[in-house]
């Protein structure tokens, strides 16, 4: 190292510093890297490795070097691929005592610090997450493998949860989440205790999808929990704990005092929550450390509880595709992107929010379904607010720039045109709203008007900053003449050096007699005169060259000269004028970090009501009905998603049958157990599904899919549908099943919605078939009031329950067998059926003929053994039992509704005797063999018969 140059000094200083990151280190117009960071950036963005100097063992030193301006391209591809990259800039003092530019590093850039607007998307927020915990490691020999824990009588106590046995190998006992955007300047902080780290981190993580974890060290030893973070792409590390678990409490207490001017933390809700405490003080001190300054724009963190809102698990997510769809994990056909018709960034990713935290409260859901309401029916004040919001930038961010020091005068332009709307948005508001037809828009528009601060800074950036402005700060041209008269007095001497050089040319043309000579300038070699090879016997002799060209020379004057100094310094100082107040006017308007943030949550709830609105009006949805009763009623019920693909199928032509409304009727009394049975490929996770959506749409304040609903608040859906493993937890997909079920039947309660699809099926059929029994008959009877749960099933002899259980209702999907053909009605209808025609579908999804025909023969042989003997309940055979079942729950009874739908199917496709006669005797027709007359004939003899 001896050899090594100050700057390969500088390097492995800043190297020293930052150990895990990736140094980008400034060299002129070039950032480099060497060694190990240069081999690992040649190979990941695929650029060349050369060898430059000596290192301390004499050997050459591997190097990467990318142009300053490509960083844009490049650094988000190593940060997506979950590097830390540490950049190093020439300091703000350039000279060290030997006249050595000092760099050092200015800011690290991870995966979940990211505020480049290359790295992170608009539409949603960048997490880091902060994970803090103790946990007891039963598996090996019983002894607690966590960190000692002196606080943990403490803290606010979250419902209880049992964990399943499996889980208890790795129970946590008390853990703390936090998570911070610093994008945004979002931060809130939670402490969970005695609960299954999966079900409780992994929702968390489902929810928040943060970028990037930095865990408590003793957490890296729970080898599940780091698979699942793994297993959703997030960049772990751990946070140093250097002092013992107390200290590092306070440390991170006084960090958070510091940083929000506070004495104590009590008035927060943080008060004794340890784990809490330590996590959001180290995401708040990892955010520090890599942003390398003051981040003034988080001013508050929000302790929540998961019982503040609806819990929605990984699981809910996942099975009723909230945020992203199943099938490759997009958002395309998932609820999100039905409801989002926002109009800005800022209410994009609060409606995520809000669809993540479905609300409790009747009032508060209410408030919001009079403000949609009261939107949807004001076509014309919807039209103009939205077009408001439509030139609204992502202030949020916008300001988190600004205080970064990332901003361009574009920023600004941006950010005062968003500052323009808001006054037009609250006068909007006021001028529609005449009585109280919705508390929520009225507060958004008292809240609106309260603020005036944004006339100041209007005025400043309208006064200050030029209408278009260039991309980079550093252009100059940004300031408007006449707001610094220094400023002013530069470029009237920059124009005036126009015109002499404009009059220098003239003078030197005539002075040598060369028509084409012609004085002009480059960054390189500054101004110059150029002379073509045809004229260079006339070059006079006080031309000094200056640089010889393919077909001609440059030369220059000492008066030339003399005045290309004057020009550059007066440039020089004009652009650090401009930057000068262009760093003026973010500091003010970053002044204003707090009030704009509030002032952009106004907006955001602005959004997406109206998106609501919208999505109501275009989806012809209806406003349910709230309330703290147990009633789920609905009628005329659809998917929301699975409509919307219908319909877009129809568009293309692609041919997708229509879809078909149902109704629902569930409370804790006769309808607190729906048993759903049906075919295959009827419909019933579709239906299953439809309830819980539409009544998480009720609760987060949207408008449903239906004709009519109300919904009796639900405070946790647990789903157990379709199948898949965990491998990375060591769990098959029969296993993942049982964990999932003994999730729900240990915390499950009165005011939870279970849907269970197919419980049992990935065992034996005796061993899947009991418990399935053993399941809806634990339910039924677990609470008083009992469980509102939809259970689909293909274990037909559980429908005979209904005669044992007094809250269990049959209900299965109506099909029609017409001859061979199976009709799908997609009609709940009361009652059950025993036909799942599994051998139907295989059919329709192309399975062999001759599997096919073997399966059906052994079918028939089965049903003839009775393989899994009925239920004694009724006794009678089974066969014809089942038989005079289907008829009846297909022709009678069914509600009115199905009734409709019954008879239009069956006119669809029950065969009319006379067209099957006809079409015989077409069929039967040898028309090779008829002349013209016989076949006229035979169509009259046809037309008649058709028509008697
Ligand atoms: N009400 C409906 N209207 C129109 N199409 C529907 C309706 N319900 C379901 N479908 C269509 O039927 C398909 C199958 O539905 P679903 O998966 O709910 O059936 P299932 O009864 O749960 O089947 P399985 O028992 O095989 O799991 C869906 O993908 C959807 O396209």
């Amino acid at each position: 190292m001896d050899q090594a140059t100050p700057a390969m000094r500088q390097y492995y200083d800043a190297k020293k510093e930052c150990p895990d990151a990736l140094v980008f280190f400034r060299m002129g117009d070039f950032y480099e890297s060497f060694g190990d960071d240069a081999k690992i950036i040649s190979k990941e963005l695929e650029i060349t490795l050369t060898n430059r100097g000596k290192s301390s063992d004499g050997q050459k030193m591997p190097l990467a070097g990318i142009p300053y301006h490509a960083i844009d391209t490049y650094l988000p591809r190593l940060i997506k691929k979950g590097y830390k990259v540490a950049i190093c800039e020439q300091l703000e003092n350039p000279k060290e005592a030997k006249g050595v530019v000092k760099r050092g590093i200015v800011r690290v850039v991870t995966p979940g610090t990211a505020i480049d607007t290359s790295i992170i998307t608009d539409a949603a927020n960048n997490y880091l997450m902060a994970l803090s915990g103790s946990f007891k490691d039963k598996s090996s020999d019983g002894t607690e493998s966590g960190t000692e824990t002196e606080n943990e009588k403490s803290g606010k106590k979250e419902k209880k949860e049992k964990s399943s046995p499996k889980m208890e190998a790795i129970a946590v006992e008390t853990f703390g989440i936090s998570f911070l955007d610093i994008s945004t300047g979002e931060f809130v902080t939670a402490q969970f205790e005695d609960v299954a780290p999966y079900e409780k981190v992994m929702s968390e993580v489902a929810k928040f999808r943060p970028s990037e974890c930095i865990l408590q060290p003793n957490l890296l030893k729970n080898s599940a929990l780091v698979g699942r973070l793994f297993d959703n792409k997030i960049k772990m590390d751990a946070f140093a704990m250097n002092k013992t678990f107390t200290a590092e409490v306070k440390l991170a207490e006084e960090e958070l005092n510091v940083q929000f001017k506070t004495s104590t933390l009590d008035g927060m809700g943080l008060h004794g929550n340890d784990y809490a405490v330590l996590a959001a003080g180290k995401a708040l001190h990892y955010a520090h450390e890599t942003q390398m300054r003051d981040l003034e724009h988080i001013h508050f963190i929000r302790t929540y509880s998961t019982s503040d809102s609806m819990i929605l698990d990984s699981m809910a997510l996942r099975n009723l595709e909230i945020i992203k769809n199943v099938r490759d994990e997009e958002t395309n056909y998932a609820l999100i992107k039905i409801l989002d018709k926002t109009k800005t960034s800022m209410g994009s990713r609060l409606l995520r929010n809000w669809l993540l935290r479905p609300l409790l409260l009747p009032q508060s859901i209410q408030n919001r379904l009079l403000a949609v309401e009261f939107l949807k029916e004001n076509n014309l004040l919807r039209f103009d607010l939205r077009k408001c919001l439509s030139e609204i930038s992502d202030m949020e961010r916008l300001v988190s720039r600004m205080i970064y020091g990332n901003s361009n005068a574009r920023d600004l332009i941006s950010m005062r045109n968003s500052l323009l709307k808001i006054p037009e948005i609250a006068h909007l508001l006021d001028t529609n709203l005449l009585g109280n037809e919705s508390a929520l828009m009225a507060e958004i528009r008292d809240r609106l008007v309260d603020y005036d601060f944004y006339e100041e800074l209007i005025e400043l950036v309208t006064n200050a900053i030029d209408d278009e402005p260039p991309l980079t700060v550093r252009e100059g041209k940004m300031i408007k003449a006449g707001y610094n008269a220094e400023l002013d007095e530069l470029r009237d001497a920059a124009g005036d050096s126009k015109d002499w050089i404009a009059k220098f040319q003239a003078d030197e043309r005539e002075r040598t007699g060369i028509k084409s000579l012609k004085v002009g300038y480059n960054k390189v070699f500054g101004y110059f005169i150029e002379i073509t090879n045809s004229n260079k016997d006339a070059v006079p002799e006080n031309y000094i060259r200056k640089q010889t060209m393919a077909n001609g020379e440059r030369y220059f004057t000492p008066e030339l000269k003399e005045r290309e100094n004057l020009i550059l310094s007066a440039d020089d100082r004009s652009i650090a004028i401009e930057y000068e107040i262009f760093r003026e006017i973010t500091n003010r308007v970053a002044e204003h970090a707090r009030d704009i943030q509030q002032i952009a949550q106004l907006v955001a709830q602005t959004d997406v009501l109206c998106s609501f609105a919208e999505v109501a009006l275009d989806n012809n949805y209806v406003c349910p009905e709230v309330d703290d009763g147990f009633e789920i009623l609905i009628r005329d019920g659809r998917h929301p998603i699975v409509e919307i693909a219908a319909n877009d199928a129809k568009t293309v032509k692609m041919s997708k049958e229509t879809f078909v409304p149902n109704d629902t009727e569930m409370d804790c009394t006769e309808n607190q157990f729906l048993l759903i049975t049906g075919p295959n490929m009827a419909g019933k996770s579709t239906y299953m599904r439809q309830v819980a959506m539409i009544v998480i749409m009720a609760q987060v304040g949207s408008f449903v899919p239906a004709s009519y609903a109300k919904i009796g608040i639900v405070d946790r859906i647990f789903t157990r549908i379709g199948a898949y493993d965990d491998l990375a937890a060591g769990q098959s997909t029969f296993m993942v099943e049982m964990v999932e079920l003994s999730n729900i039947l240990n915390n499950s309660d009165e005011r939870s919605l279970i849907l269970l699809d197919e419980i049992g099926r990935g065992t034996s059929t005796y061993d899947g078939y009991s418990i399935a029994k053993a399941v809806v008959e634990f339910i039924h009877n677990k609470d008083k009031k009992g469980i509102r749960t939809l259970f689909a099933t293909h274990y037909h002899q559980l429908t005979a329950l209904e005669n044992k259980l007094k809250r269990l209702k049959n209900f299965h999907i109506a099909v029609l067998e017409t001859g061979k053909d199976l009709v799908f009605l997609r009609k709940i209808i009361p009652g059950a059926t025993d036909k799942s025609y599994g051998i139907h579908v295989a059919k329709l999804a192309g399975v062999p003929d001759k599997v096919i025909e073997r399966s059906s023969e052994i079918l028939r042989d089965l049903e003839n053994e009775s393989m899994i003997e009925a239920e004694s309940e009724g006794g009678g055979d089974g066969k014809k039992k089942r038989s005079a079942r289907y008829t009846q729950l297909l022709l009678v009874d069914p509600s009115a509704d199905s009734e409709r739908v019954v008879e239009k199917i069956v006119e669809k496709y029950v065969p009319d005797p006379k067209t099957e006669e006809v079409k015989c005797e077409l069929s039967a027709l040898d028309v090779d063999h008829m002349t013209p007359v016989e076949a006229l004939l035979k169509l009259g003899e046809i037309k008649k018969k058709l028509l008697e």
